[in-house]
C-alpha cells in the first residue's frame, strides 16, 4: 500500500499515467511470462542501430518482431524463428487500459508487444514509436525496478518534456497529440523493485501497439 496515493496525471494531451493499475497478482504473472518470453528461439536480444552500436536495453517480441527500423514475422536480425504469438489475454489487458484511459481510441486490436528488459545500466534514448502504420494509442506496463521515463514533445528530442516515475504495475498510454511524441528512459533505479515478484533485479516494460499491417 502507498502511504501517499499517487494520483492518475494526464501528462500531456492523450497521455495518461494511472499508477498501480496492475495487481500484484497480475504483476507476477506478467513476470512469469516474460520469462517464457524471454527464451529461445525467437528470445531476448539486444537489438543494433544502424550506427553498429548495439541497444543496452534487450527487447523480445510477440506478434511482430521490431527491429530497427522496421517490423517482420521473422527474427530477421537474429535466429530468423517465427516471432512468438501475442496472447489475446494481453490484447484484452491493453484494451482494458484503453478503454479506462482513452475511450474514444476504442476498438483496440493491438497485436504487437514489445517487452524490454532493463539490466541496472540500461537505458533508452529519446525516440518516437513510429514504424507502425497504425496510430492507435500505445499502451506502456512496468514491471520491476522503478524508473524515469522522460515523455517529451512531437517535434524534437528536446525540451519540453517531463519526467515521470514509473513504478511496478503502473500503465502509461499514449496516443492521440501525443501518439508520437518523442520519450525514453534516462535511469532505471536498480533495487527499488519488490522480492516478492519474481525478478532478482531490473526492469521490464511491455509496449503494446496496433501495427496496422497484415
Ligand atoms: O521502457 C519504457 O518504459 C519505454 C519503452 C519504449 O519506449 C519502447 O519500447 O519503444
Ligand atoms: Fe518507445
Amino acid at each position: 500500500m502507498e502511504l501517499f496515493p499517487r494520483p492518475r496525471t494526464e501528462i500531456a494531451p492523450g497521455a495518461v499515467h494511472v499508477p498501480g493499475w496492475l495487481s500484484p497478482q497480475r504483476q507476477r504473472q506478467l513476470v512469469a511470462a516474460c520469462r517464457e518470453w524471454a527464451r529461445p528461439p525467437a528470445g531476448l536480444r539486444a537489438a543494433r542501430l544502424p550506427s553498429g552500436a548495439q541497444m543496452s536495453v534487450r527487447t523480445v517480441c510477440l506478434g511482430w518482431h521490431w527491429y530497427p527500423y522496421r517490423y517482420s514475422k521473422t527474427v530477421d536480425d537474429g535466429d530468423g524463428a517465427p516471432v512468438k504469438p501475442l496472447p489475446d489475454w494481453l490484447a484484452e489487458l491493453g484494451r482494458r487500459a484503453v478503454a479506462e484511459t482513452c475511450p474514444e481510441a476504442l476498438p483496440y486490436e493491438p497485436d504487437i508487444a514489445l517487452v524490454n528488459f532493463y539490466d541496472a545500466e540500461a537505458r533508452m534514448g529519446m525516440h518516437q514509436d513510429r514504424d507502425e502504420l497504425s496510430r492507435a494509442p500505445v499502451v506502456s506496463l512496468s514491471l520491476g525496478d522503478e524508473c524515469v521515463f522522460r515523455f517529451g514533445n512531437t517535434e524534437n528530442r528536446k525540451q519540453p518534456y517531463t519526467d515521470v516515475e514509473l513504478r511496478s504495475g503502473d500503465v502509461f498510454v499514449f496516443g492521440g497529440p501525443s501518439r508520437i511524441a518523442y520519450h525514453g528512459v534516462p535511469k532505471t533505479l536498480p533495487g527499488t523493485a519488490d522480492p516478492t515478484l519474481g525478478m532478482s533485479s531490473g526492469r521490464l516494460n511491455i509496449t503494446l501497439r496496433e501495427s496496422g499491417m497484415r
